[in-house]
């Protein structure tokens, strides 16, 4: 698992554990781990020299801000100087950190002010690697001038952009971004992960993230955020033994489809059927059993009016995906969410339950699997608003629906009241196709059924369909392609087999 925590966890932390050191031990471990991992890039290439020369004579420029995030950068790049780069410091901030400066000019680095506008441009074109030291977890708000400007020439220089604890105008306890803020291909961060690496837009911003360890670890509380590893996902996936059955792999119930939506039911279904249910019971009306008879024989398909009677038993209920929005669907989800069953609710059963949040009043587990648009619409704001602090929103949305709430978007969320927010590493942006998320509706109530708590079903369905997504788009890691929610099912299977193996 990797656990990030927000900034003022990290300040706690850091003070209890500095109270212990000699002055300036944490900044030179994060200056150490931040050198070696640039020392490492370059030993692997870089954009203007040969391949594999190594740190010696690399150009390395270090775009340096006012606070301790400017510290680091300036030991750093003192280290690198020392093994034979060409190191620059650009100062940006209206002052610079004193022993890193002379640690740098000792070191024989060079130091530019950020006014001498022509040479720092020069410098920044002409790097093999910039180290962005402007801002750490001390920034708030969108980058002020002239880190802002900074940002924009590293941007547009074929350096390698290694960004020290986080890219400047990222907000580390949510991961927004307002205005400018640094692109990074790696970002070393120090003590701990920031909600704000995981997180997006955040994330998109951090590249492959690095985690130093500057022995913080034992003064840190529980975290805000967590991703699991596959490792972590693989221990909590059910297996079924010799004493199984299906009853005891579990009887997911679907609710989905109608006259004019047929194709999402289908989907959903065979997201359950391969998600390891024991058995699906599926309920809808005449055309959506009669495709998904055709498609997944396998499943015991019951044709409904308004009521759900005579279904037969099961342990878990998906409900929404195609169903509508009319009064009959609103009846019908009324039904699955009075049982004592864990459900789960998606699509245009979120769109009821917008109306509906009443039906939200109930003991049993419910996990609902909105997009932004779906999330808006249940929380009376814009989805605008929902991407931009999507962790704020969907831990909202777990408090205000007492509901386990996963958000899908570039990154998934999953959020249960007074919980670690879950973030899940898997996916690929070709999953963002129609069709995809009735998938994902399936496939955790499968694991809904099969016993597995509310939190963890919807962490490892995430998972699970995200890699699906991934061994179907990039099956050789050479190439993405486009791909469709079938193809999504059709590689579940070997996504059960790479993290079970
Ligand atoms: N603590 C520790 O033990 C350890 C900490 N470590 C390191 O210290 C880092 C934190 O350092 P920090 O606290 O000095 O804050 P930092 O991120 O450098 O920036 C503060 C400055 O930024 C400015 N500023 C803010 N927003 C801005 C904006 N939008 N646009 C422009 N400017 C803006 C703000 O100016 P002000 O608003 O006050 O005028 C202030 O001067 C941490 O990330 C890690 O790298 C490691 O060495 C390990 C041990
Ligand atoms: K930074």
């Amino acid at each position: 698992m990797r656990y990030a925590h927000e900034v003022d966890k990290v300040r706690t932390a850091e003070r209890a554990l500095m109270a212990r050191l000699p002055d300036g031990t944490l900044m030179s471990r994060a200056a150490a781990g931040l050198a070696s991992v640039c020392a490492r890039i370059l030993r692997g290439g870089r954009p203007h020299a040969e391949p594999g020369l190594g740190v010696y004579g690399a150009r390395v420029v270090l775009l340096v801000g006012g606070g301790d995030n400017g510290g680091d950068a300036l030991y750093a790049g003192a280290g690198l100087a020392r093994r034979g780069a060409g190191v620059t410091a650009v100062l940006a901030g209206t002052k610079s950190h004193e022993g890193g400066l002379a640690d740098l000019r000792a070191a024989g680095g060079r130091v530019l002010p950020v006014a001498e506008e022509e040479r720092v441009a020069t410098a920044i074109d002409r790097a093999d690697l910039i180290i962005d030291g402007m801002l750490g977890i001390g920034g708030r708000g969108g980058l002020r001038e002239p880190y802002a400007g900074l940002a924009r020439r590293a941007a547009d220089s074929p350096a390698i952009v290694v960004a020290c604890d986080l890219p400047s105008g990222v907000d580390a306890s949510s991961g927004q971004v307002a205005g400018a803020a640094v692109r990074a291909d790696v970002t070393v961060t120090f003590g701990t992960y920031k909600p704000g690496l995981l997180v997006d837009p955040g994330a998109e911003h951090a590249g492959v993230v690095e985690l130093v360890d500057i022995g913080l670890g034992p003064y840190l509380p529980d975290p805000d955020v967590c991703a699991p590893l596959a490792e972590d996902v693989a221990v909590r996936l059910p297996r079924p033994t010799s004493e199984s059955n299906k009853y005891r792999r579990g009887v997911v119930g679907v609710l989905a489809g109608s006259e004019t939506f047929t194709g999402a039911a289908v989907l959903a279904v065979g997201g359950a059927v391969r998600g390891g249910a024991g058995m699906v019971r599926f309920a809808s009306s005449e055309h959506p059993v009669e495709l998904v008879r055709q498609r997944w024989p396998e499943s015991v398909t019951t044709v409904i009016g308004d009521s759900l009677d005579g279904i037969g038993r099961v342990q878990a209920w998906v409900a929404g995906p195609g169903l509508g929005t009319d009064e009959r669907a609103e009846a019908l989800l009324a039904q699955v969410l009075a049982t004592d069953l864990p459900v789960l609710v998606d699509a245009d059963g979120l769109t009821v339950l917008a109306r509906r949040r009443d039906l939200l009043w109930r003991d049993a587990p419910t996990v609902l699997t909105p997009h932004a648009g779906e999330l808006a619409r249940l929380l009376g704001t814009d989805a605008g608003e929902i991407e931009a602090r999507r962790l704020e929103h969907v831990r909202r949305a777990a408090e205000e629906l007492t509901a386990t709430v996963l958000l899908k978007g570039s990154t998934t969320l999953i959020a249960e009241a007074d919980r670690p927010v879950r973030v899940n590493p898997t996916g690929t942006p070709w999953l963002a196709t129609a069709g995809s998320g009735d998938v994902l509706s399936g496939l955790t109530g499968a694991l809904l059924a099969g016993g597995v708590p509310a939190i963890d079903a919807a962490a490892t369905g995430a998972y699970l369909h995200g890699l699906a997504a991934r061994l179907s788009a990039d099956p050789y890691g050479d190439g993405a392609a486009p791909i469709s929610a079938y193809d999504v099912l059709d590689a579940l299977p070997e996504a059960f087999r790479t993290l079970a193996g």
